[in-house]
């Protein structure tokens, strides 16, 4: 392939080798070239290799969309981590340090970038279920496909230690690049068949649950509680990520794609909603809360609209959110804006009420002290968040594992961003575990919750595709 020729690795990872040699320890090279085309679900598709991180990463508008295969370098933090957000800001300085990154300043998406995520809360004991995900972690892929308004990019990392030798690195990049780009002749992305049995985990237990929280939240000891729940899959062919991700990306053009694969398993959704979002020192946040379902048709859609907009209860669930983003914006940003109404925010299976919030990064605000100060918001926790996360750890059946969690990217600028990790799933082999949840106010009825929940699931369950038996 022609795309191979183009690039040369050699100068700079020479240039890394005797950097690496002059401070005594390794050193990141990161290289970027633009190349023509790829198409970066095929890209994501042929780079399936056992054991190996993949990452895939859409925005809303799909102004950016990021493919990272491979490790050149990873942050894994467990529960021991103090503060797994400064931690990771803190190893990734250091790394970035000493870089050799060329060119220096690329578009948005390219060079030194990490792609990667939290769990939900590390105090919640991990099961099984979500192995190889830890609290934070945190890819700098090998291999970095950018595509930013239309351009494609790709970026190869390596660290280099002062013993390498640059001539056996570089060609042992050149080759692993033409092998990756070589297999995606002959990808196929064809839906298979799937048949599998899908059961709820205890539904009228979180039917019951709903219904305490919202007389607790009407004698007062809280405002706002998310509680989810779980289906879990069960088939006999193994569930493919990226036939998954294909569908997902034909059917939610307005939601936020992504993929987390590690050790086996994929963590993958279309989440409509925003945590945070950094370019430069502009900050950017979303509040989605409140849901109701989609019309048959423009009239239909228009009238749950409007009911939705006016509706007490989904207004109270919103607005929690808002004055919670709001405050969090303005600790750590100036110029705040927030619009006085919601608007509607529509998505495939849902609308949903939209606040958007928008500030300007005071000094010494970074998109990971960002979301460390406003996950979770009250749209997947609760309020008073640490009562809410307390009722969470009690009343749910489930491991949330990164469901409902920070995920994303941050680059070298400390620009990047985070979505939350909801109308999602985990597969792993022929087992899928899908999750949705509920905001409760004190007049949330159990029954609307569950159906909520079940609109919620679909994303996920259309693009599985198959049949349930
Ligand atoms: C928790 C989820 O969604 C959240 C809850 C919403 C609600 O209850 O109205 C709406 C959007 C999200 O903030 C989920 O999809 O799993
Ligand atoms: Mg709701």
């Amino acid at each position: 392939m022609s795309i191979i020729k183009q690039l040369n690795h050699l100068a700079g990872i020479q240039e890394g080798v005797v950097r690496s040699r002059r401070k005594g320890h390794s050193v990141l090279v990161s290289q970027t070239q633009r190349i023509p085309h790829l198409d970066p679900l095929l890209f994501f598709e042929a780079g399936v290799r056992e054991g190996e991180t993949r990452n895939f990463w859409a925005d809303p508008d799909r102004e950016l969309i990021l493919v990272g295969l491979g490790t050149a370098w990873k942050i894994e933090l467990g529960p021991e981590a103090n503060n797994r957000y400064r931690e990771v800001e803190k190893r990734w300085r250091l790394l970035l340090r000493d870089a050799v990154q060329i060119p220096e300043d690329g578009p948005r998406g390219t060079g030194p970038l990490l792609m990667g995520g939290f769990s939900f809360d590390p105090l919640q004991k991990r099961t099984p279920l979500w192995k190889g995900f830890p609290e934070a972690a945190f890819t700098l892929p090998r291999f970095l496909l950018t595509v930013y308004r239309g351009t494609c990019l790709l970026t190869v990392n390596v660290v280099v230690k002062p013993g390498d030798q640059a001539e056996t690195l570089a060609e042992m990049l050149a080759e692993e690049e033409e092998k990756r780009l070589g297999w995606m002749q002959g990808v196929s992305s064809s839906m298979v068949s799937l048949s599998y049995h899908a059961y709820e985990v205890e539904p009228d237990r979180w039917k019951q649950s709903v219904s305490q929280v919202a007389q607790e939240i009407q004698a007062g000891k809280m405002d706002k509680l998310v509680l989810a729940r779980e289906i879990r899959l069960e088939s006999e062919d193994a569930f493919a990520s990226s036939k998954i991700l294909n569908q997902l990306w034909k059917r939610q053009p307005s939601s936020f794609l992504f993929a987390v694969e590690r050790e086996g398993a994929c963590f993958l959704g279309a989440s409509p909603e925003r945590l945070v979002k950094r370019d430069g020192d502009r900050l950017v946040s979303t509040c989605i809360a409140g849901t109701t379902r989609r019309g048959r048709d423009w009239e239909e859609d228009w009238t749950f609209g409007q009911e939705l907009l006016s509706d007490p209860k989904n207004r109270v669930e919103h607005q929690v959110v808002v004055e919670m983003i709001r405050e969090a914006f303005q600790q750590g940003c100036s110029h705040v804006r927030v619009p006085e109404e919601p608007t509607l925010y529509q998505v495939r299976d849902v609308q949903h009420l939209f606040t958007p919030v928008e500030g300007r990064a005071k000094l010494g605000t970074t998109l990971l002290s960002m979301v460390e100060q406003l996950h979770p918001t009250p749209a997947l926790g609760g309020y008073p968040r640490e009562v809410a996360m307390t009722r969470i750890r009690e009343l749910e059946v489930m491991d949330r594992g990164w469901y409902a969690a920070p995920l994303g990217w941050v680059d070298f600028r400390g620009d990047g961003e985070f979505a939350c990790g909801i109308r999602s799933g985990l597969i792993r082999g022929q087992t899928a575990s899908l999750f949705a949840g509920c905001g409760i106010v004190g007049d949330s009825d159990p029954n609307s919750e569950y159906e909520e929940t079940r609109m919620k699931f679909r994303p996920m369950l259309s693009a599985i595709g198959g049949e349930s038996r």
